[in-house]
């Protein structure tokens, strides 16, 4: 172009929604994943959006292609941490113009079947249950900006979607009046909150991979999402939300959120800091005076209304000092 009143100051390109469910066979013992993932490369690309040129495009056909090969051939399919890492780590190592790969895995909630046997309920070893809407989020950055050699990895996990309610031990009372305010001080509440979380790990380095050994991929051990996932581990990240979320008398939603993170960071040596989002889901007592029936008593009320919008939203970032 002739004039040089703009230039592209950032591109990134990838696919979008590859849904992918795979199933790993221990005999008759299988476990499954289904994740929806977002794979976007950066590199020496800009030329495909300044002359049309091609030459460098690896197609997002491809960039599919790989999602589905390393999803087949990866031993750490079962942990989405470590998946988004071998993935990412493959498509800066095998294209030496690509040198930033960016790797978002939304993995959805499958859940054995419980069935009853002759000792009691047992997990069924190849039938699940979509246990809801939650959602576990991973998002990694595989850099190799500084060469293929020193693969630089930063990883980002949580969840979101986490709905959650408590009936009492919640107030709200303290906040500032003014002429705005309607809102009247309550000590007893009900909240409720759709949960998103999201931890950062330290940047670690990745062992530099040959093509010839894409199978071979070695974690960091710093990346330890067991501490912050597995649910066999009493220090996950969602059981220290949830028990937080149930044992706190809360004051208020920002208070509560300030627990849960501190926790997590207390607990897990990696963790550098943590994110949450938080609506506040307003559940408001339905006045029943004109019948003469009291339900506004807020200790006492039993009969609510869900207001979907407009909800508060309570953010905060913890990290580690
Ligand atoms: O926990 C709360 N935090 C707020 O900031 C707020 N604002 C509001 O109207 N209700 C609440 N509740």
């Amino acid at each position: 172009m002739s004039d040089d009143t703009s230039f592209l100051s950032s591109a990134r390109y990838g696919k979008d929604k590859v849904r992918v469910l795979r199933v790993v066979r221990e005999g008759k013992w299988h476990h499954i994943v289904e994740y929806n993932v977002q794979a976007l490369l950066e590199g020496d690309i800009e030329t495909s959006y300044t002359e049309a040129d091609n030459s460098v495009v690896v197609a997002t056909d491809s960039i599919k292609n790989i999602t589905y090969y390393i999803a087949k051939i990866s031993p750490h399919i079962l942990i989405p941490e470590r998946f988004a890492l071998h993935l990412g780590t493959h498509l800066v190592s095998k294209y030496p113009h690509i040198h930033k790969a960016f790797v978002t895995v939304e993995q959805l909630r499958w859940s054995r079947i419980p069935v009853s046997g002759e000792q009691g309920p047992t997990e069924h070893p190849h039938a699940f249950i979509r246990d809801g809407d939650e959602k576990r989020i991973v998002k990694v950055e595989v850099n190799a900006s500084k060469g293929k050699d020193k693969i630089i990895a930063s990883v980002t996990a949580g969840l979101s979607d986490l709905l959650v309610l408590k009936t009492t031990e919640s107030a709200f009372t303290s906040f500032v009046r003014d002429k705005y305010t309607t809102l009247k001080e309550v000590d007893d509440r009900i909240l409720s909150t759709s949960i998103d979380l999201s931890y950062t790990f330290s940047p670690v380095e990745i062992p530099k991979p040959t093509d010839a050994d894409v199978e071979q991929f070695a974690v960091p051990a710093e990346i330890t999402p067991g501490s912050v996932w597995d649910t066999s581990v009493p220090t996950n990240a969602r059981k220290v939300t949830l028990d937080t979320f149930a044992s706190d008398n809360s004051a208020s939603v920002q208070a509560t959120l300030y627990r849960m993170a501190r926790l997590i960071i207390a607990q897990n040596a990696h963790v550098q800091t943590v994110s949450y989002a938080l609506p506040n889901k307003h559940y408001i007592p339905v006045d029943m005076g004109y019948l003469g029936v009291e339900n506004l008593v807020p200790a006492q009320a039993e009969v609510f209304m869900p207001i979907a919008a407009p909800s508060g939203l309570i953010t905060a970032t913890v990290s580690r000092k």
